[in-house]
C-alpha cells in the first residue's frame, strides 16, 4: 500500500495546507431562502474531490461559488489563501477550469477554436503553436480526432461534452470544477475517461471539485467525498483515501469500494 501511495500520490508536501480550497459558513441564496449552506469545508490543494447530493441539493451552486460566476454569497470561499470573489471570474491569479453542465461552448467558434480561446486567455505567454499542439492533443485524446472544426451544434451531446472537458484540461488549470462532466457518455466512454481524468490528474494534479450524480464514479475517483444533504445544511464529508490509493485496475472489484459504495448509499439514503 506505502509503495503504491508514492507512486499514486503527486508531490505535494507542503503544499496543500497554504492552497487549500476553504469555505468557513458559505451560504447561496438566490432569493427565495438558502439553497446550500452553512457549509464548510477544507480541501487540500492538489486532490480530487467529487460532490454527490439528490437533485437540487446545492451541487452546482457549490461551483458555481467556486468559479466565482455567483452575484453574491455568504461567508467565504478561500483558495490558495485568496478569496474567491463573487460576480466575477476567480480571478487571473486563479486559473480555473469549469465544465458546466450545458458544456459551455461558444456556439459560433469550432471544437479547437473553443480551446484556442480558451488557452489564449489562460495562457497568453506561450507561443501559438504549443497551443494549438495542446489543444490538438486534448482533443485527440478525447476520441475527437476528425472533428476539430466542427461547430458545436454539428456534435453529439456527448461529443460536445468531451469538447468542454478537453477545453478544461487544456489550460492547465490549479482549480478544476467538473459539473457531471460525463454523463451523456456511454459506459465504456465514460469508464475511460474516468481512468483519463486520474491519469491526467496525476501527472498534472489541480485541486479537482467534480460534482456527479453516480455513486461508483464519486468512490472511483475521489480522494473524499461531499455529501450534500437534500436540506441546505450539513454535508457529510467522507475519508475515502482506502479506495484512492487503490491501483486503478483493481478498484472496482475490491472489497474496500463495494463496501464504500454500501456505506455512501445508505448515507444518501438517510441523511446523515
Ligand atoms: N439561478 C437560480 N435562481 C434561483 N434558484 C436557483 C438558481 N439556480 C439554482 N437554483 C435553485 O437552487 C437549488 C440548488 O440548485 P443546484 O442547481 O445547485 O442543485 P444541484 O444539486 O446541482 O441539482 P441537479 O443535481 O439537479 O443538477 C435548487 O432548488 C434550484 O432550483
Amino acid at each position: 500500500m506505502e509503495k503504491e501511495a508514492a507512486i499514486l500520490t503527486p508531490s505535494v508536501a507542503g503544499k496543500s495546507e497554504d492552497q487549500a480550497l476553504v469555505a468557513r459558513a458559505l451560504t447561496v441564496d438566490y432569493g427565495e431562502g438558502p439553497v446550500l449552506g452553512p457549509l464548510d469545508l477544507h480541501l487540500p490543494a492538489q486532490g480530487i474531490y467529487t460532490v454527490l447530493g439528490p437533485s437540487g441539493s446545492g451541487k452546482s451552486t457549490l461551483l458555481k461559488a467556486a468559479a466565482g460566476l455567483l452575484p453574491g454569497f455568504g461567508g467565504s470561499l478561500i483558495y490558495g489563501g485568496r478569496p474567491i470573489g463573487s460576480g466575477k471570474a476567480a480571478g487571473a491569479e486563479i486559473r480555473v477550469g469549469l465544465v458546466p453542465q450545458n458544456y459551455g461552448l461558444l456556439p459560433w467558434q469550432t471544437a479547437i477554436a473553443n480551446i484556442r480561446t480558451a488557452l489564449k486567455i489562460a495562457r497568453p505567454d506561450e507561443d501559438r503553436a504549443r497551443r494549438e499542439a495542446t489543444a490538438l492533443r486534448w482533443l485527440e485524446l478525447m476520441g475527437l480526432s476528425g472533428l476539430e472544426g466542427r461547430y458545436p451544434r454539428a456534435l453529439s451531446g456527448g461529443q460536445q461534452q468531451r469538447v468542454a472537458i478537453a477545453r478544461a484540461f487544456a489550460i492547465r488549470p490549479d482549480l478544476l470544477l467538473l459539473d457531471e462532466p460525463f454523463s451523456a457518455l456511454d459506459a465504456v466512454t465514460r469508464e475511460g475517461l474516468q481512468r483519463l481524468l486520474l491519469e491526467s490528474w496525476r501527472q498534472q494534479p489541480s485541486t479537482m471539485l467534480f460534482v456527479t450524480h453516480d455513486v461508483e464514479e464519486a468512490v472511483l475517483l475521489g480522494r473524499k467525498i461531499v455529501i450534500l444533504t437534500s436540506s441546505a445544511g450539513h454535508p457529510v464529508l467522507i475519508d475515502n483515501e482506502s479506495v484512492f490509493f487503490l491501483a486503478d485496475e483493481d478498484k472496482r472489484d475490491h472489497e474496500t469500494f463495494y463496501e464504500q459504495t454500501r456505506h455512501i448509499r445508505r448515507i444518501m439514503r438517510e441523511g446523515r
